[in-house]
Formats: structure tokens, C-alpha cells, sequence
């Protein structure tokens, strides 16, 4: 059933990299109870950045679990893995049944509304797999997600379901950039899972 259904998943990057849309992996039925119990059982936080030397703090909240209490540092500042909980670990297993893939680690994002996004980069922190591949699991309200080519700056856009499953692998962090847009349109919050797998 699941491999029938990978069959009809194809690359959405016209070269350069491998981004999978699964649409909505979960059942309708259980989509909210997901984002409330996320909402309520994960250990949100602001996160913070340096930028040009400067300590910011981010409207969006993060989080961040793992196998182990892995240090992850991105715009120059350190954080610590928590253990996985319950809901996260049923998550990983879904997505690791679909990809095919295995995971150590999950990044989460909580955007309150369209104001808060995530401007454009790539996920290839010098810890993370290279060239493994990130699972993106998505809850919330519906956003535009755009990937740009670094040299063609070639853009292609899709909408990240309530529910759905994106896949990032092979050469995509080396040769496309990614963002999550803010838009006026979206005024409730978003949840965004990404499973990683982080290597010493
Ligand atoms: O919110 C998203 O859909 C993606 C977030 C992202 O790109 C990241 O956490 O690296
Ligand atoms: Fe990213």
C-alpha cells in the first residue's frame, strides 16, 4: 500500500536535488488532535540568533528532540536535544514508514500567524547527514513553502497541507535555498516538524 503510494510520489526540483511531496499522510480525523497535543506537550521556546553580531530573539517558537541530548548549533547559537516524548516518537515512525529513511533528531518551529516565517537558507549545518534526508511534517494553518535554485535562482513553490509530508534529500541543501514566506492571508499558527539525522 505504501510502496504503491511512494510510486506516485514524484521530485517536484527540475534538477539539482531530490524534494518528495507526499500530501497529507495523516487522517483527517487525527490532524488537529495532533497540532493541539503538539501544541500542548512539546516545550516551546523563542528562539534566539546572532546576526551581525547581534542577539535576536525570534517570534516564532523552537524546539528541539532527540535520540540523545545532541548540541545543535545554527546562527551561532547552542542547543540541547530533549528526550523524545510519545507523540513526537509515533510522528518519527509515520515519517520513517514513508521515506524509508531513519532519523535521530527533530527540529520544531511554531509560527503564531503569517507575520512570523523563515527566510531564505539551507539545512547543511555541518552536523547534519550529508546529503540525508529532513522530513517535514506540517500542522496548523496552510503555507506557501518556496525552494530557490542557488546559481539559476530558478524558484518553484508548493502549499504545505495540514497533515502533509515534504522530503528533502540528495543534492537539494547544496544547490536550493528554502523559505516559509509571511504572508498577510494567514492569521492562525502553524506547526512544522523536521526529522534529521545528525552525525558526530
Ligand atoms: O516551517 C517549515 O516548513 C520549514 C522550516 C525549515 O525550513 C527549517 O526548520 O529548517
Ligand atoms: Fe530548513
Amino acid at each position: 500500500m505504501d510502496l504503491f503510494n511512494n510510486d506516485l510520489v514524484s521530485n517536484i526540483l527540475p534538477y539539482d536535488g531530490v524534494v518528495n511531496y507526499y500530501g497529507k499522510v495523516i487522517a483527517e480525523k487525527n490532524i488537529s488532535n495532533y497540532y493541539n497535543q503538539l501544541l500542548k506537550e512539546i516545550s516551546w521556546n523563542h528562539d534566539e540568533a546572532i546576526i551581525f553580531g547581534k542577539l535576536i530573539i525570534t517570534k516564532r517558537k523552537v524546539a528541539w528532540y532527540g535520540d540523545e541530548p545532541f548540541e545543535y548549533t545554527y546562527s551561532k547559537t547552542t542547543k540541547r536535544a530533549l528526550p523524545w516524548n510519545k507523540v513526537l516518537l509515533e510522528l518519527k515512525r509515520l515519517v520513517e514508514h514513508k521515506t524509508g529513511e531513519t532519523y535521530n533528531s527533530c527540529l520544531l518551529n511554531l509560527y503564531h500567524s503569517g507575520d512570523e516565517g523563515m527566510a531564505w537558507h539551507s539545512d547543511a549545518e555541518k552536523d547534519l547527514k550529508k546529503l540525508g534526508s529532513i522530513g517535514s511534517l506540517s500542522f496548523g494553518a496552510e503555507r506557501k513553502f518556496s525552494f530557490k535554485h542557488k546559481t539559476t535562482n530558478q524558484k518553484v513553490d508548493l502549499v504545505l497541507e495540514r497533515g502533509s509530508l515534504l522530503e528533502m534529500k540528495g543534492k537539494t541543501q547544496t544547490h536550493w535555498l528554502h523559505r516559509l514566506p509571511p504572508t498577510k492571508k494567514v492569521k492562525t499558527p502553524r506547526i512544522n516538524l523536521t526529522f534529521r539525522t545528525i552525525e558526530r
